[in-house]
């Protein structure tokens, strides 16, 4: 037997839903670049569980479909007002609350594909409702209901800040989410195929996938990117901070990835929205930061950005709250994990692979009374 730790390189199934070829990421063929210059997010979703691009009435049909799809049962809401609002992190409540609203669907278990269509439609509709919907209820404020006439990125918005969002937001939340939708098998939606390929259910897959994503290993680390950018707060003090870091082997957060080695496509285009939402706000010192941190970790560890390193200030620049930047990714990814499920469920195999077993050789056992 051999190992790979990590699995690092080991192919473990084939897909049509993204790629990572000579570091560049399709979805269904299509160039990240394209799709985050042009689409919006619902485009991207109806691409991801349909292998193609919708035309006009087929995508304002998966609009509507989406917006009407968006409230969420009051269980859910009251189960997130009983959690100990001022310790609870956003991933656990809604990891939590995914599971709960499995409860809540009377479908859960039903596995026939038309059936599993349609829950990942309510999950896709329902999960950024839950996330603003916590995000006031910790905050001593109401649930805002969600807007059938705005679109996906704009309802997130609104439902964080009960106000229409203006144009410029907008624009950056549909970008954001349209580049963190899908992403080959990284370990989250590695997890939402694990767990179903043991037939288990739609809410089971996305409710595991949360947790996985939750690591700051994987999309934690955008949360983290935060901290470290607070903690270092003026610009003089980046490098300092950051060679100090490396002087004591500790991991920068944003920077790295198992499978790119001359950069993630995605990080230019976080980059770009940096640079500009921090100009817009005045606050453009979180972007030079982050452009030191980069060019320091490029040249003395050759290690390039991900996804989550430009991805905290855009998110700061929007005055979203920090704990939340994790959410807004699973808001996003969770098209990706539900575009797996359904993948999985189509030509399922259990997923068990081997362990090496390195522990003690066979061992004599030893009764109770005469062990030390
Ligand atoms: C959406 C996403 O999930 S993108 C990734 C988000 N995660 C992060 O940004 C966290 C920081 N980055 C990392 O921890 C890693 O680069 C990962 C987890 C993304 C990829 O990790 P792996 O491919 O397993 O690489 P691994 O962790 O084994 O590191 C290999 C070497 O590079 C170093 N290294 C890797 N990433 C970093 C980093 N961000 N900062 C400093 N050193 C690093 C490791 O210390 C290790 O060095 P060594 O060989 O001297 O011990
Ligand atoms: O693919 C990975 O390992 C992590 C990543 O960038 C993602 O999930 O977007």
């Amino acid at each position: 037997m051999t190992t790979t730790k990590g699995l690092e390189g080991v192919v473990a199934t084939q897909s049509s839903i993204s790629s990572i070829i000579d570091d560049q990421l399709t979805y269904v063929g299509y160039r990240i670049d394209d799709l985050a210059e042009n689409s919006s997010f619902e485009e991207v979703v109806y691409l991801l569980w349909n292998q193609k691009l919708p035309n006009k009435s087929e995508l304002d049909a998966f609009k509507t479909e989406l917006a009407s799809n968006m409230e969420v049962p009051d269980a859910v809401i009251d189960h997130l007002r009983s959690y100990d609002l001022s310790t609870v992190h956003p991933m656990a409540a809604l990891r939590s609350a995914v599971s709960i609203l499995g409860l809540y669907d009377e479908d859960a278990d039903v596995m026939e594909e038309a059936a599993n269509k349609q829950k990942a439609l309510r999950i896709q509709a329902k999960i950024s409702t839950i996330v603003t919907a916590f995000a006031r209820i910790r905050k001593g404020k109401d649930p805002v209901k969600p807007k059938k006439d705005l679109g996906y990125a704009a309802n997130f918005l609104y439902m964080l800040n009960e106000e229409e969002p203006k144009d410029v937001e907008v624009e950056a939340i549909n970008k954001a989410l349209v580049l963190h939708a899908d992403h080959e098998l990284n370990a989250s939606t590695f997890t939402a195929r694990v767990c179903v390929a043991t037939l288990s259910d739609i809410y089971s897959g996305v409710t595991a996938a949360i947790g996985a994503l939750k690591g700051p290993l994987h999309g934690g680390a955008n949360e983290r990117v935060m901290k470290m950018l607070t903690e270092i707060d003026v610009e003089e003090n980046a490098i300092p901070y950051i060679k100090e870091k490396v002087a004591n082997k500790e991991k920068i957060m944003g920077m790295g990835h198992r499978v790119y080695e001359n950069g993630d496509p995605r990080a230019k285009h976080l980059k770009r929205m940096s640079k500009e939402l921090t100009k817009l706000t005045g606050q453009a010192k979180w972007y030079n930061m982050s452009v030191k941190i980069e060019d320091y970790i490029k040249e003395e560890k050759g290690l390039p950005a991900n996804v989550d390193f430009y991805s905290a200030s855009v998110y700061h620049s929007l005055g979203i709250d920090h704990d939340l930047f994790t959410p807004i990714f699973a808001v996003s990814r969770v098209s990706g994990w539900l575009a797996h499920i359904l993948e999985q469920y189509d030509n399922n195999r259990l997923i068990r692979p081997r362990a090496e077993y390195v522990g003690p050789k066979t061992q004599s056992y030893v009764a109770m009374d005469k062990r030390a």
